[in-house]
């Protein structure tokens, strides 16, 4: 008898669970077929025919200039809001709407456990502030000379194809000068992995000290689970980004020499009479005209094209309103591309886009390369400073062209938009000092 009754409360609850479930895709699914929805959506495939990550982003840049605020993604069976408009974005990011990621990042979870990227609530909330420390501008001052270090590495190789002539696979060899630069600053390991195995090096303060240092108020620091999961978290987010922005910065100056010789007038004043061409941390905030190319170009092509949030309140857009659970996309390609915020030159590369006077009246949600609100990019800083450093030091001995007749370089639309294929650069010695 005791038996019947389990069963019998256990099949209830099981049937209660579905039927909730069904509840819940039902009334999101409601809503979200009110939103605007590109045509063509397959009952089964979705918009998967229209090819929407293809390589180029063409079906993107069409859609966001069809639907500028708001439109459903169907990949499949499974519809997705996406989000192109700094109005529509802003309540996500700033946490009125959504204070946690979404099963997005589960694809991760793997590689980067419960770090930062992917953490939630309470734990990620003690372990920003435990790792805001390692951002710090006294932290971050002393990977300067890494930076100048590691770019030098690459330079001598660059050296060696300029003079035979050759180009450079620019994101093959970023990935690992970037990866160099993990290794000394995070463990102080000069790997040498840019040309082979090296030794243990010794800088002021590594990533790893830091982690070791921080403690909460109670005293606690991180457990050794922690720790990895940190570590790799670091890896995977700061790795692949920068050597990717970097990549299509690269790029944009071979396409345009007239920035690139902007940008080295700038470089020769702040360097002035110097006897090294190194770049001292005093030296970056100088970096002004730098700056706007750099924005610009990460504008233009940014490296992490999409990220993801879910709802734990209802959200209304456009008189639609969505409940709490529905998983929605924030588009930061699109939004970069969106006509109705960026303009009809959307297409063109100007720097000027990011000139004091011109970012007064700039929506601080239209650009979003590094997100934005309490779950920014943490590494902003240090990758800025390390893409300064590399593009002064390269464009001081080098100009760069494009390779004539190779075709115009397509991202591929995964997690971090790599060009397809490899993209190659010209480089002529110019002067510089080492
Ligand atoms: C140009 C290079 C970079 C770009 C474009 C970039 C972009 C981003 C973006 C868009 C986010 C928000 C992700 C989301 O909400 O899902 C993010 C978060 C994050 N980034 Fe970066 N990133 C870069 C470099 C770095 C570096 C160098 C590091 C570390 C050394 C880093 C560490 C992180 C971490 C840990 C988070 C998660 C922060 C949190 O949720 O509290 N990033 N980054």
């Amino acid at each position: 008898m005791i038996w019947q009754v389990f069963g019998i409360l256990f099949v209830t609850a099981f049937l209660w669970k579905l039927l909730a479930s069904l509840n819940k895709i039902l009334s999101e699914r409601g809503a979200i077929r009110k939103l605007p929805c590109p045509p063509g959506a397959h009952w089964l495939f979705g918009h998967q025919k229209q090819g929407p990550f293809d390589p180029g982003y063409k079906w993107l840049l069409d859609t966001v200039k069809a639907f500028p605020r708001v439109f459903t993604l169907w990949q499949g069976v499974l519809p997705l809001p996406v989000l192109v408009h700094p109005d529509t974005i802003k309540p996500l990011l700033t946490g009125a709407v959504a204070n946690t990621k979404s099963a997005f990042y589960d694809l991760f979870a793997d590689w980067v456990g419960d770090g930062l990227v992917r953490s939630k609530s309470a734990k990620w909330k003690r372990n920003r502030r435990l790792l805001t420390h390692s951002f710090h501008l006294d932290v971050l001052r002393t990977y300067t000379p890494v930076f100048n270090d590691c770019v030098e590495v690459l330079i001598g190789k660059m050296d060696q194809l300029a003079a035979q002539g050759k180009p450079i696979d620019v994101n093959h060899e970023l990935v690992l000068c970037t990866f160099d630069v993990i290794l000394r600053t995070a463990f102080s390991y000069k790997s040498d992995c840019q040309i082979e195995a090296g030794d243990p090096l010794t800088t002021p303060r590594d990533f790893l000290d830091t982690l070791l240092m921080a403690k909460d108020e109670d005293g606690n620091g991180f457990t050794v689970e922690e720790m990895a999961d940190e570590v790799n978290t670091f890896m995977f987010a700061g790795h692949e980004t920068t050597a990717t922005s970097m990549t299509w910065l690269l790029y944009n100056l071979a396409k345009y020499p007239e920035h690139q010789t902007k940008i080295r007038e700038e470089v020769d004043e702040i360097l002035g009479d110097r006897d090294s061409d190194r770049i001292i941390t005093k030296d970056l905030n100088r970096m002004a005209y730098t700056t706007l190319v750099m924005k610009e170009s990460m504008r233009m092509m940014t490296a992490g094209p999409l990220v993801s949030r879910v709802l734990t309140a209802p959200y209304t857009i456009d008189g639609v309103t969505l409940p709490v659970g529905t998983m929605l996309g924030i588009s930061i390609h699109q939004l970069h591309h969106n006509p109705s915020v960026w303009g009809e030159d959307h297409m063109e590369f100007k720097p000027s886009r990011f000139l004091p006077e011109n970012l007064a009246k700039m929506d601080p949600f239209a650009f979003l390369s590094f997100s934005a609100g309490s779950r920014n990019c943490i590494g902003q800083q240090f990758a800025l400073n390390k893409i300064k450093v590399f593009v002064a030091r390269i464009l001081r001995r080098f100009r760069l062209s494009l390779v004539p007749g190779d075709p115009a370089p397509v991202a591929n639309m995964t997690v971090v938009s790599k060009p397809v294929i490899p993209l190659y650069i010209r480089l002529q010695q110019i002067n510089g000092k080492s």
